[in-house]
């Protein structure tokens, strides 16, 4: 670093892409629908990266990153940088899009890259394959073209990259690599390629480059803290290279701290959110820029600003210097609170969204620098003042009713009495066939609800249409012969928002649009409240369902750990405290469904597994009380209730013991994509239950045979017994359409007639 280097002073790790209206979301859409050209997706890209560009030089941003907008996800830039396209998608002659869109999303001859949760968010990436015979080699096309189009607005840029150690972190080892080959020994290979394109960077002139290594905030072993220093060590001795800020986010970086504070890299990006800083001296640090992630970057507090201020004082004696920042990219957060004109004015002054999250980092900085602290410190202490003593934040009724449970609330009898009384009632063929309980989600169906919202539809009307859809969605599954039937949530927009839209203490927003992968959306509520229920509010639709056949209709609730990943949480209580309130709210719900009739009730839970704690040490708490959240939720229901719930990851090693602590009935996992191969750990975990492992992937538009699901179902049966397996696909229908539905629940339902016979 030279002394005419640029010091970091304000900026942020990342910013959000997808378009303040879904700009991007859309031009992905109609391209890959063949309705508009590569002309029009160069043109909103690129309108969508300056737009970016201007606004955070706009808000006051010292150093603006590049290279963090994406046409799909930031981990599939990274592999198109390095190289390491797997040659299933090189060997389709397509040009460099139409590669990279295959990789996404598939092609005929080709399945797309696995995609899993970016740690313990609901963002997901595309996981890249890594063999030993993967030929690495530079394609810098990308952050050099972004770095010359923000330079010609006349704007220097920093660009970022997921680094290399983390890159092989989050990858796995490609088809057909030995047993016990891991990514991470190709790094030296990799780093190869990120030193030719660091001086490529700093050809370009480029000053800072920022390279991500958040899989170093989870536990590694001593080898991969030793390949992090090896990696800096080698990067920093490079003779022509722009400064490097390495950024961790997530968590703290623990014993990964140390090795890079004795690198040679010249910044440090950490989390102070999500962590702290040691106490005692990290050696090395004093050399280094720390730019201090002190405004949250996931979730959308107003910061208190004063807090954050005493924190990067006492910072200033330990580092080099101190630059400010968010404790993680912007991504996860919607952009504007100011498009937010239906909000709650005092509700409002307690926010902040991604451009005032700017205007934070930009405040501090200044304040940092010894200028006058801006009006805005005294703004964020009125605002954090008003939320603090809001009357609507504590309700004392939900309270009192929390403090009066005891253990025997998340408690019911065991299992063997339950399930000899279910099996009474329900009278079900051994290999029940059912599905998760999404149907497609139509054209109609969305347009139906936009008109509504927006006044062109009337209430009544909009309920007649759900009602119509789901008489056809019943139809549908008595003609395909399934046993156990769902209603298809024709009426929820999305199965957490829709909860919480009629839940007390959560608001939802209009424009508020988070990406979680490639052009799908979700807009996160707010829960800023203690929560209750004020009205029943899926027995209606419950009930209609029921009403209209004989065969047994899933209640379909979501869960209080899965309502809480996909919102906007409060951080004035502990989580597990907010997870109680919510499991109280959908007990209500279980309760009022077993009133009316309804005698198998589906509590959701997908997102248990992504809420695990990425360090070891804070699993055992988190797994006790989520479990006991999703046990409160449930155990309020009589012996002939039958309690479903539904998990759809892949990786649930890690949760295979919780699974048997939610004591739920019935248990719905993802399955078909690994083919089965979860079956066998959950049988080996002594799980005792019901089960049904997905036979059908949803996630693809292929249709299954009878056969294949067959196939699957004897797998499985080799070590489940028959009475306990059930028949179902991995997930929710709602993103297929019903051309591929209807044939694929026929295959299923064939299969399992093939199966149950002697
Ligand atoms: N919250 C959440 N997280 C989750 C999942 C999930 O289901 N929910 N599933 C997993 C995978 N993630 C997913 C996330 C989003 C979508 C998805 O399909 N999102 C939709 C939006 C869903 C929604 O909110 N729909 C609303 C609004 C739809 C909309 O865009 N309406 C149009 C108008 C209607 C039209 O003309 O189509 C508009 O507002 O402009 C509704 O149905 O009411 C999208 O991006 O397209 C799927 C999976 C993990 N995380
Ligand atoms: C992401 S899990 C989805 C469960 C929900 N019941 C559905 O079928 O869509
Ligand atoms: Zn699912």
């Amino acid at each position: 670093m030279t002394s005419s280097t640029p010091s970091i002073g304000a900026t942020v790790p990342g910013y959000p892409r997808i378009g303040p209206g879904r700009e991007l979301k859309r031009a992905l859409e109609s391209y890959w629908s063949g309705a508009s050209g590569r002309d029009e997706l160069d043109a909103a890209a690129r309108a969508e990266r300056q737009r970016t560009w201007r606004r955070l030089t706009e808000l006051g941003l010292d150093s603006v990153p590049s290279n963090t907008f994406s046409l799909y996800d930031q981990v599939l830039d990274a592999v198109v940088a390095a190289g390491a396209v797997p040659p299933r998608f090189s060997a389709l002659g397509l040009d460099g899009l139409g590669t990279y869109f295959a990789m996404a999303r598939g092609t005929s001859g080709a399945a797309p890259l696995e995609m899993t949760k970016w740690f313990d968010t609901n963002y997901h990436y595309l996981v890249p394959e890594i063999g030993p015979a993967t030929r690495f080699h530079l394609d810098p096309t990308k952050p050099v073209s972004e770095y010359r189009e923000a330079l010609a607005l006349g704007i220097e840029t920093r660009p970022v990259l997921l680094g290399p150690a983390s890159l092989l972190l989050l990858s796995k080892p490609a088809d057909g690599a030995p047993h016990g080959f891991a990514p991470i020994e190709r790094l030296d290979d990799l780093v190869a390629v990120y030193a030719l394109l660091l001086t490529t960077l700093a050809a370009e002139g480029v000053a800072w480059v920022q390279l991500d290594e958040p899989a170093y905030v989870a536990d590694r072993t001593p080898a991969e803290l030793e390949a992090l220093g090896r990696v800096y060590a080698r990067l920093g001795a490079l003779p022509e290279r722009p400064s490097i800020l390495v950024t961790s986010y997530f968590g703290p970086l623990g014993d990964a701290l140390p090795v890079l504070a004795s690198s040679p890299v010249e910044a440090i990006g950490l989390d102070l959110v999500a962590g702290s800083l040691p106490p005692g001296g990290v050696p090395g640090l004093d050399t280094k820029t720390v730019v201090a992630g002190v405004v949250d970057g996931r979730n959308v507090w107003r910061t208190d600003l004063d807090a954050a201020l005493a924190t990067l004082r006492a910072l200033e004696p330990r580092a080099g210097a101190v630059a400010v920042g968010t404790s993680c990219s912007l991504l996860h957060v919607p952009y504007d609170l100011d498009a937010e004109t239906s909000l709650d004015p005092r509700l409002r002054s307690w926010l902040a969204f991604a451009d005032q999250k700017v205007a934070e980092v930009v405040a501090l900085a200044a304040a940092l620098r010894g200028g006058e602290p801006t009006p805005s410190f005294a703004e964020a202490r009125t605002a954090l003042t008003g939320r603090a003593s809001a009357p609507d934040v504590i309700d004392d009724g939900v309270r009192s009713r929390l403090a009066g449970l005891t253990a025997a609330d998340a408690r019911r009898t065991p299992f063997a009495e339950r399930a000899e009384a279910q099996r009474v009632r329900l009278g079900l063929p051994p290999l029940p066939t059912t599905t998760i309980g999404s149907f497609p989600q139509t054209g109609d169906i969305r347009r139906a609800r936009a008109a509504v919202r927006t006044g062109r539809l009337d209430r009544a009307e909009y309920t007649a249409r759900m009602r119509s859809e789901i008489e056809r969605v019943i139809r549908l599954q008595e003609k395909l012969g399934l046993d156990v039937l769902v209603h298809g949530e024709p009426e929820r927009n999305d199965m957490v928002q829709y909860f919480a839209e009629h839940l007390n203490g959560f608001v939802t927003t209009e424009h508020g649009w988070v990406q979680s992968y490639g052009s799908r959306c979700v807009r996160p509520p707010i829960l800023y409240g203690d929560v209750s229920r004020p009205a029943p509010i899926t027995v209606e639709w419950a009930t209609y369902a029921q009403s209209l056949t004989e065969r047994p209709v899933k209640g379909m609730l979501t869960g209080p750990v899965t309502i809480l990943a996909w919102s906007f949480v409060r951080d004035d209580q502990p989580l597990g405290d907010t997870a109680r309130q919510v499991a109280l709210a959908i007990r209500d719900e279980t309760v009022d469904l077993e009133a009316a009739g309804i005698a198998i009730v589906q509590v959701d839970e997908p997102a248990l597994r992504e809420l695990l704690p990425l360090r070891s040490v804070d699993r055992p708490a988190y797994l006790d009380w989520s479990v006991g959240a999703f046990r409160l939720a449930t155990a309020g229901v009589a012996d002939t209730t039958q309690v479903h719930t539904h998990l759809c990851y892949s990786e649930f090693g890690d949760v295979v013991a919780a699974i048997d602590g939610l004591d739920a009935d019935v248990t719905s996992i993802e399955a078909a994509r690994s083919r089965m191969e979860i079956v066998p750990d959950v049988a080996a975990s002594g799980f005792a239950r019901g089960i049904g492992p997905g036979v059908y992937d949803i996630h693809s538009p292929r249709v299954p045979s009878a056969d294949e699901v067959e196939a699957l179902l004897r797998r499985a049966l080799a070590v489940i017994p028959g009475e306990r397996l059930w028949v179902n696909p991995d997930c929710g229908l709602k993103t297929r359409t019903y051309e591929q539905v209807e044939p694929a629940l026929a295959a299923l339902v064939e299969a399992a007639w093939r199966v149950r016979r002697p």
